[in-house]
């Protein structure tokens, strides 16, 4: 993150601290304050933003420990507002929330997870100022370019081509470009006259623009199959996970930063415990790419802002993340930021409004809560990017909810499930019976409709599969409900079928494991496949009823059994593996008596 380190003196507006109160501080004396500018506070320069001024009294949010602070120490006016840096670099990083290279500051300061007032005051740039790219251009002299128009690209990692666009306000003819080795600082070309570098900076609060926003209709294929089959998400849309303590959260979003189908990846762990963000730092690097084999680090960004760090950062680190998956739609491709949890995240407002003495609303929440939460979810979308060429590029964002006490009734629940156009309900008794993604199938849903896209791009009959699937868990669903009631022998034999089928769906396809190396991605067509053996189990079960066959003896012929192997079949073979299969099953099931 950029703290005016480029301001120049003159601009520099000084004051003095008036009032500390944990997070917050209350400075006087700074004439020229702008809300949301970036200050600093303190003999130690501690960065923090404006959030309220109220006369000469300025409010302002410290991204560090304020402990040892005093009243009259001074603080400094940046004259700019809370900025993210873009530019080659930033794929394979892993920042904190105001946007610090953490691999950078353990070097200097141990453990990053560690000490609270770790690294206090330091400031490190965002992106490596002496790493030399090879710069490719695109544009030649003489030729007119506006605002996103591609002036070159450099390869950033074996993956992605990182594009450098013509910034805003800029356009006119290319004057000079230069192909070769370039640092971010130095000018790759001059439009006008005007030196272009490939850094750039962007407030990060305000989002980025683009030509036009499109429907979204195409799927972020994820590779789950409760999500992909049941509950898609398009590219460009939203996702919501609300699920109580230890219902797999992060672990359903680690999945989703894994294997969706996104060019770029932005995960926010935001508030999580120290010790989970490890493990994810430490695992992410050795993690291969299911589609290309590459690491998947070189198309992931990490933004760590643990329940230890600084409270105000934390609200920062969601926008830092939104900014950064902006930028690199803004060249053209899918990105996908995770965010876990908005719920900390909502903590993190809620504390610091109560030091601001705002009048609480609901659950002492700022009323301001419901816009907060908007201005994240409203940043997705899939978009004609600004520029000649009409590229299109999407931003989808997931965000994870951790209701207290499980209770979906609560503010940022609720506000999240109307914002978000997917809801993935996580229910505390499907984690219990260890079935897992523990996505209730009954209370989550989806807006987007994306069956034209699956009946296209992966097989006809997907629609139709699917509305089978939904329709017989709602069946199955009914029907348990009155085994509760009455028990089994109250159900005549076609609705034991459903309770037979019902199993196999929930057991051999719902459930996943995030942890079996083959199962834990599962592609459209694999899905689509197991799919079709679950729907030949059925009809084998419901043609035996009808030869008076007992439900319990075609649901134990051996082929069932390997329905149960089906999740570890490898992708590639999944087709010829269900036809043979499904022989099977009509063999065994039509030979019963
Ligand atoms: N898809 C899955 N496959 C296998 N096990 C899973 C899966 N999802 C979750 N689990 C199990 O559930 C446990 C809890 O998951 P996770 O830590 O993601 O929950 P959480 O909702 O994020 O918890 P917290 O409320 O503590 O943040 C995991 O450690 C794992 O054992």
């Amino acid at each position: 993150m950029t703290t005016g380190s480029s301001r120049t003196p003159e601009t520099g507006d000084a004051g003095a601290v008036w009032r500390v109160a944990g997070p917050v501080v209350v400075a006087k004396g700074l004439r020229d304050a702008r809300l949301y500018n970036v200050v600093f506070v303190g003999e130690e320069r501690l960065p923090g933003e404006v959030i309220r001024l109220d006369g000469e009294r300025v409010t302002i949010q410290v991204y560090e420990e304020t402990s040892g602070i005093r009243v009259g120490e001074p603080v400094e006016d940046s004259g700019a507002p809370l900025q993210v840096e873009l530019g080659p670099g930033l794929l394979g990083a892993i920042f904190d929330g105001t946007q610090r290279p953490l691999p950078r500051m353990a070097e200097r300061d141990g453990d990053p997870f560690g000490a609270p007032t770790m690294a206090r005051g330091i400031s490190i740039p965002a992106i490596d100022r002496e790493k030399e790219w090879e710069f490719v251009p695109t544009v030649g002299v003489g030729d007119e370019v506006v605002p996103g128009d591609v002036l070159g690209t450099v390869e950033e990692t074996s993956s992605l081509v990182h594009k450098v666009l013509v910034p805003n306000g800029v356009s006119g003819p290319v004057t000079s470009v230069e192909a070769g080795p370039a640092r971010v600082e130095d000018a790759v070309a001059h439009v006008g006259g005007e030196p272009v570098a490939m850094l750039r900076r962007w407030a990060v609060r305000e989002p980025r623009p683009a030509a036009r926003k499109l429907d979204p209709d195409v799927p972020l294929v994820t590779g789950q199959r409760i999500v992909d089959t049941l509950f898609p998400v398009a590219r460009g849309g939203s996702a919501t996970i609300p699920g109580g303590f230890g219902t797999g959260k992060t672990v359903l979003e680690q999945s989703l930063a894994k294997y969706s189908e996104a060019d770029v990846v932005v995960y926010v762990g935001c508030g999580e415990r120290g010790n989970e963000l490890t493990e994810v730092l430490e695992e992410f690097p050795e993690l291969l790419d299911p589609k290309t084999g590459a690491p998947l680090m070189q198309r992931t960004i990490l933004i760590a802002n643990t329940s230890n760090m600084p409270v105000a950062a934390r609200e920062a680190s969601i926008y830092t993340g939104i900014t950064i998956a902006e930028y690199f739609r803004d060249q053209g491709y899918d990105v996908a930021i995770m965010a876990d949890s908005t719920s900390r995240w909502g903590e993190a407002l809620r504390e610091v409004s109560g030091r601001l003495e705002e009048m609480p609303a609901e659950e002492g929440y700022p009323a301001y809560l419901a816009t907060r939460i908007a201005e994240f979810y409203e940043r997705a979308g899939s978009v004609v990017c600004l520029g000649s060429d009409g590229r299109e590029g999407s931003v989808t964002v997931v965000g994870a909810v951790s209701p207290p006490g499980g209770d979906f009734s609560e503010p940022i629940t609720q506000y999240s499930l109307r914002l978000a156009g997917t809801f993935w309900a996580l229910d505390t008794s499907l984690a219990r019976s260890r079935h897992f993604p523990s996505i209730n199938w009954g209370t989550s849903y989806t807006l987007y409709d994306l069956d034209e896209w699956f009946e296209s791009a992966v097989r006809p009959g997907w629609t139709e599969n699917r509305a089978w699937a939904r329709d017989l868990l709602q069946q199955e669903r009914t029907l348990l409900e009155i085994v509760q009631l009455l028990g089994a022998d109250a159900l005549a034999p076609p609705q034991r079928v459903i309770l037979a089928t019902g199993r196999l769906l929930r057991e051999d396809f719902l459930q996943q494991s995030a942890f079996d190396e083959v199962d834990a991605y599962c592609s459209p067509e694999k899905q689509f496949h197991m799919m079709r053996v679950i729907r030949a189990a059925h009809e084998g079960i419901q043609e035996a009823v009808g030869r008076d066959v007992a439900v319990e003896a075609s649901a134990a012929v051996p082929a069932v059994a390997e329905i149960g192997r089906m999740k570890y079949w490898p992708d590639a073979g999944a087709e010829k593996n269900a036809d043979d299969l499904i022989r099977r099953v009509r063999r065994e099931m039509g030979g019963l008596n």
